[in-house]
């Protein structure tokens, strides 16, 4: 029996920060993982593997490039799976090898099989070669992610009707799509497949999609995407998904039937806890598999902890990652700072990309919170105009009042990057008149933020010019 002060399950983004927060807070640690999932579903089935297709996506169809060079400008003419995922296995085995390493020199066991607990302090651990070993510890993290949710009701085969693990392995750009969800994963694949020239229908039974972001970005990227024949079925539920020798056929609740090639079933994810036995540990999960935890990670069983995809919202690898080493931080006693808050950024890979952090319009509405919205559309920048994106645009939400940033939502290229200029102002506590001071580069997207910021103080400007109040600082003639 090997004794470890942490065993972490799973080597996705969560455990690994959980695993090396502990090594270099000098205790020993272990990671059980599957042999062939080091890293998880982050670097071999999910975000690195989607986003390395996406950037070749992206420079095959010369999309990016067309409003400069005309709209039928491509770099490859017929662009075949190959050509799409040439670079990804090469990503895939360098970021294991990253892990693999940092693992090794933190002195972090990598122990390979699956885990269960015995007890709430013992995991067993399966090799592929059946030997099974026991491990104990003095706290124990479960992160071990999810995986696609697969209902009866559809004939998945692996290569026409496929879950978002599988999407990555068919073997030919398919000329339709049926999409099952409008998730994050459903919408980033159907952007990608629709940028690729396929004809994509994408089914989702609730009225709208992406919900939680901010409506005005979503109305632009479902106004790309249906210039690109994206068909949108929304309020539509999937009754059945059938195979047939001549294609797939997706049979919707009213009645609808869709013919496509290939289908991408993406309706949700479920925790990976059925096979850990949980219920030794004393601990249950929820019927999506997931666990509950209290604001420091720890489940009711105060010396094991669970983060990442398994404790559900937001999913993300990057916030999986900090949860980690906080759930860690905290078993050993060591201060974590600050409550991990509300400036957790959202970034969404779709083509054009979407990303943002803070509140929402409809939020803060509801919040009866007063705020005016700053706003810079690319093609008024130079940078915009030099890269060819016209349809860009980066929101600011600024309190009427405190003049406070409340959240930031950009649309377009490099939203994703952009995003850290605006939640930084933020957790430092900044107002807007930082950004309409600060001088930005130029030529560069970042001058967004220079733009939205003068137009929000214009417009709480207005208001106070109206009402009188001291807040009117007159505009430089
Ligand atoms: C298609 C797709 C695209 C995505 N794109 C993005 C993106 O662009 N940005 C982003 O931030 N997030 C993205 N995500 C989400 C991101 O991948 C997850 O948030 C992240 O991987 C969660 O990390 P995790 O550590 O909780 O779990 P995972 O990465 O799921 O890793 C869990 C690991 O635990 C292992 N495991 C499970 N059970 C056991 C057991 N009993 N014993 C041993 N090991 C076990 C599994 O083998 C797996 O390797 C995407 C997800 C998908 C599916
Ligand atoms: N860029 C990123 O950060 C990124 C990328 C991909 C995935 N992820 C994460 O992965 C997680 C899982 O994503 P997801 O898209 O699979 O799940 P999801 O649960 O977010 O979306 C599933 C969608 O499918 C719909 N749906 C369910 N059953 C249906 C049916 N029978 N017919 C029609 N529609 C149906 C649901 O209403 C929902 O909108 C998310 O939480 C997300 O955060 C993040």
């Amino acid at each position: 029996m090997e004794h470890y002060d942490m065993i972490v399950i799973g080597s996705g983004p969560a455990g690994q920060k959980a695993a090396i927060a502990a090594a270099k807070l000098g205790h020993r640690a272990a990671v059980i993982e599957r042999r062939d999932m080091v890293g998880g579903v982050c670097i071999n089935t999910g975000t690195v593997p989607s986003k390395t297709l996406r950037e070749a996506v992206i420079y095959l169809s010369g999309m990016n490039q067309r409003e400069l060079y005309g709209q039928s400008y491509r770099v490859k003419e017929d662009i075949t799976v190959a050509d799409l995922s040439a670079r990804t296995q090469h990503v895939i085995g360098r970021e294991i090898d990253v892990i693999r390493n940092q693992l090794a020199r933190n002195h972090v066991h990598l122990v390979v099989g699956t885990g269960r607990f015995v007890d709430p302090h013992t995991v067993e651990v399966v090799g592929e070669d059946g030997v099974h070993r026991e491990l104990t510890a003095d706290k124990i993290v479960i992160a071990v992610g999810t995986r696609p949710a697969r209902p009866a009701s559809v004939e998945f085969d692996g290569s026409t009707i496929v879950d978002s693990d599988q999407i990555l392995g068919i073997e030919q750009v398919p000329g339709s799509m049926v999409v099952v969800g409008a998730g994050v994963i459903g919408i980033e694949y159907a952007s990608m497949f629709a940028a690729l020239g396929t004809r994509v229908t994408v089914v989702e039974k609730r009225p709208t999609m992406l919900d939680f972001c901010d409506k005005e970005v979503i109305e632009a990227l479902q106004y790309q995407l249906r210039d690109r024949a994206v068909t949108f079925r929304f309020s539509e539920s999937v009754k059945e998904v059938q195979r047939h020798p001549a294609g797939t056929l997706t049979v919707l609740e009213s009645g609808k039937r869709i013919p496509a090639d290939t289908v991408l079933y993406s309706a949700g994810r479920q925790g990976v806890t059925d096979r850990l036995n949980i219920g030794a540990a004393g601990l249950t999960s929820s019927d999506r598999g997931r666990v509950e935890v209290n604001e420091h990670f720890q489940t009711e069983v105060d010396h094991i902890y669970a983060v990442g995809d398994v404790i559900g919202f937001p999913a993300l690898a990057a916030t999986a990652m900090e949860q980690g080493r906080r759930a860690t931080y905290h078993a050993f006693g060591e201060p974590v700072g600050s409550k991990l808050g509300d400036l957790q950024p959202i970034g969404i890979y779709t083509i054009p990309e979407i990303s943002y952090v803070g509140r929402t319009e409809d939020q803060l509405t509801a919040e009866n919170v007063p705020f005016e919205v700053g706003v810079a559309r690319y093609r008024e920048l130079a940078r915009g105009a030099i890269i060819g994106d016209s349809y860009g645009m980066l929101k600011l939400l600024v309190h009427g009042e405190s003049r406070e940033l409340l959240g930031v939502h950009v649309f377009g290229t490099n939203a994703t990057e952009l995003v850290h200029i605006g939640q930084t102002v933020m957790g430092c506590g900044g107002t807007v008149d930082y950004l309409v001071d600060a001088v930005f580069n130029y030529p560069t997207l970042a001058e967004s933020y220079k733009v939205a910021a003068l137009d929000a103080v214009n417009k709480i400007r207005a208001v106070a010019k109206v009402t009188g109040s001291g807040e009117f600082r007159p505009l430089p003639e």
